[in-house]
């Protein structure tokens, strides 16, 4: 590899200095890991070797970065827009933005301001802005280490947020006046004022399309600009991306279970933790593969359909059929004919009693339970759905519910179905299949064996797994708690790495090499394989050549030395798009509406290998870097970790 490093050097650029850096790489790596020398020596060494890691990181700088780090330099900033003041109301993801700054909208939670942040962040600030280094031109990448819920994948979402944070970054006057109270009297004036004129019109962000399928330690997004700004960041797109990545990925896992035929109902809000989670958790799921929420503001603020059924204090709340004052109904279609629905009621439940087929399942029903249900069916002919296990499920609920569903049928209206929400969803739902199709028989309506039957009551994966194996006939899964809170892991664990300064690269080291960055402004890669499946997501420098399909690549894991494979992709996909280029001038993708991220999520999910995606024990899907890349992250690593004395 080093003799490659060299190969493609510049010729021009070959100045003494540089080809000595050149010719003592490989030993300087050997020497400082494994000399033990006196202090004195250590420190020689030390500046020798700062001076080497500079030159070196020059050499893979100029192999991968060619011209240098292109910088931002427009100094216009970005239209005044306090999205505070733009308000939430009909801050509709799926707004087709086509980049122009001042047309993003704000984010969708008010309270998402640039004070939403970690007190470090702005005494950062404030000692970037002491030392001069506030427009140093830094490159961080916001990335995961590992996947949640013991899976091999994760689906990335939060980024529509992150740039509409972006795009509308300011400090407000009064923001800038509570940093005045809580920070140190003796910080400088001038800070402040310099906070004021602080925007996101030098930043560049590049991510990965919101509803893809990543995995760890690519970079999900990678956000260049001034120091100080992109610093700010950092907490703020933590926020915006944990949750919404963690959430989708549950859903899509709840999904990859249920099977693409179910109804998949997000019913979270009651238990979700506090308004954002019950507004962002309904956004994602829906983005990760559910068809529907019970939610009614994030359906108003997201076009996503809004379902539901009744509770059972609805059921609870009736006594008698006496109840029931205004009885009549009208037929569907025929405005001359109106009967009495309760009486139409009694009758069907009589007349299924006697049916000899039925007369195993049907005897003396709750009648508080059937006035609920026709008061209900009263209320919504059309949309008829019933809660069927406050009293007994197979003996009240179910033959309560066919009798309303039939006296809807006489009158030309189609019931649409039960939710059963406890017991054992599998033989109840099997059940009350046979007696739907029983019903269907005897009464001759056709299609009511395929009434549907929703199913709820504290669901999760685990659930799903075992209804599949045992059998059930449930078309519909509600799914509140687990799926909104990620009930089986609470968090995601992406970081904000800086990983280049001044076109220099920075890693950070840690004794667990997972936790090791990887350096450089990179670039990231799919590589599909023969089968269409992808194969291996690759790291490179900046300006390394990309890889191409039909040409063997060296793919490393890394930081182990002896996983590396060639690779010969049938199919290459750059992974990042330009999301937001300030004043740059460079072009970015529009941010697609959340229907478009939902298909483009179904999409991801369905290419993947099946292995990588199923729940016990998926295979590791390959993430590596480049020849060159490996050689350099191990060349800084070996610079940058003192060297250790044995006495
Ligand atoms: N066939 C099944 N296989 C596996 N799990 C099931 C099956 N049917 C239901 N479950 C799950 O078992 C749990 C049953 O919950 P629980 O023990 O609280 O009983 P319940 O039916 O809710 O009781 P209650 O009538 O008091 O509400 C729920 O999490 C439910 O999703
Ligand atoms: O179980 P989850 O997955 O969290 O799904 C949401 C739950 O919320 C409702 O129960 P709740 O007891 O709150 O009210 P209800 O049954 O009276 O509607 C509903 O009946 C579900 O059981
Ligand atoms: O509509 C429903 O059935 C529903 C909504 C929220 C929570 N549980 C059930
Ligand atoms: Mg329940």
């Amino acid at each position: 590899m080093q003799r490659q490093l060299r190969k493609h050097r510049p010729k021009n650029d070959g100045d003494a200095e540089e080809t000595k850096c050149d010719e003592e790489t490989a030993d300087g790596i050997v020497v400082f890991a494994s000399i033990i020398i006196d202090w004195r020596e250590r420190e020689r060494i030390s500046n020798l070797s700062k001076k080497r890691v500079c030159d070196r990181r020059k050499c893979f700088m100029m192999e991968t970065s060619g011209n240098g780090t292109p910088r931002v330099n427009s100094s216009s900033k970005m239209a005044e827009n306090d999205h505070r003041n733009l308000g939430i109301l009909g801050s509709k993801v799926g707004v087709e933005a086509d980049g122009a700054r001042d047309r993003i909208p704000p984010t969708t939670n008010p309270l998402v301001t640039p004070l939403l942040t970690d007190m470090y962040q702005i005494t950062m600030a404030y000692a970037y802005w002491k030392a001069g280094k506030q427009n140093d031109f830094a490159v961080f990448d916001l990335l995961h280490r590992k996947n949640p819920f013991g899976g091999e994948y994760t689906v990335f979402a939060g980024l529509e947020e992150c740039i509409r944070f972006a795009a509308n970054f300011h400090f407000s006057e009064s923001d800038i006046e509570y940093l005045r109270t809580i920070l140190p009297p003796q910080c400088e004036e001038g800070f402040f004022d310099y906070l004021q004129t602080v925007d996101c019109s030098e930043v560049v962000i590049n991510a990965i399309p919101e509803g893809s399928v990543c995995f760890p330690r690519v970079p999900l997004m990678r956000i260049e600009g001034p120091l100080l700004v992109v610093q700010l960041l950092e907490t703020t797109f933590l926020t915006l991306v944990n949750y919404a990545s963690l959430v989708t990925t549950n859903a899509a896992r709840h999904r990859r279970v249920a099977g693409n035929d179910k109804i998949l109902l997000e019913f979270g809000l009651r238990r979700a933790q506090g308004p954002d989670g019950g507004i962002s958790g309904s956004k994602y799921c829906y983005l990760g593969g559910f068809n529907a929420t019970s939610n009614i503001d994030a359906g108003r603020r997201f076009g996503i359909p809004v379902r539901g059924t009744h509770s059972h204090a609805f059921v609870s709340s009736f006594m008698s059929i006496d109840e029931i004052t205004k009885r009549s109904l009208q037929h569907s279609t025929k405005p001359n004919l109106t009967q009495d629905f309760v009486d139409l009621t009694m009758q069907f439940l009589n007349r299924m009693k006697q049916k000899e087929s039925l007369a195993y399942y049907f005897g003396e029903t709750n009648h508080s339970e059937l006035a609920a249900f026709t008061s209900y069916a009263l209320a919504f002919p059309t949309a008829f759905t019933a809660l069927v296990d406050t009293y007994d499920v197979l003996k009240s609920g179910v033959p309560n519910f066919c009798a309303v569903a039939l006296a809807l049928n006489e009158l030309g209206y189609k019931a649409v179905g039960i939710r059963l929400d406890s017991g054992d969803l599998s033989y109840f739902s099997i059940e009350t299949r046979k007696i739907f199709k029983l019903i269907e028989e005897e009464f001759q309506v056709q299609g009511f064996g395929n009434t549907v039957i929703t199913a709820s009551n504290d669901i999760n994966e685990e659930t799903l797994d075992a209804l599949n194996k045992q059998g059930h006939e449930i078309d519909a899964f509600g799914i509140g708690t687990h799926l909104i809170t990620c009930y089986r892991q609470p968090a995601l664990g992406c970081v904000y790495k800086l990983v280049e300064v001044n076109g220099q690269p920075r890693i950070k080291l840690s004794e667990d090499v997972t936790k090791v960055t990887i350096p450089c402004k990179k670039l990231c890669y799919r590589l599909y394989g023969k089968e269409g499946y992808a194969l291996v997501d690759l790291m490179i420098g900046e300006n390394e050549p990309p890889p191409k399909a039909g040409e063997r690549i060296l793919c490393r894991h890394p930081f182990s030395e002896s996983k590396r494979a060639y690779v010969i992709p049938q199919r290459v996909d750059p992974l990042y798009k330009c999301y937001w280029s300030g004043n740059s001038g460079v072009p970015t993708e529009p941010l697609p509406t959340l229907v478009r991220q939902r298909e483009h999520c179904q999409k991801e999910l369905a290419a993947q290998r099946p292995d990588h995606m199923r729940g016990l024990n998926p295979t590791p899907y390959k993430v590596s870097v480049s020849g060159k890349l490996y050689d350099f992250i191990h060349f800084l690593w070996l610079s940058e970790a003192p060297v250790g004395e044995l006495h």
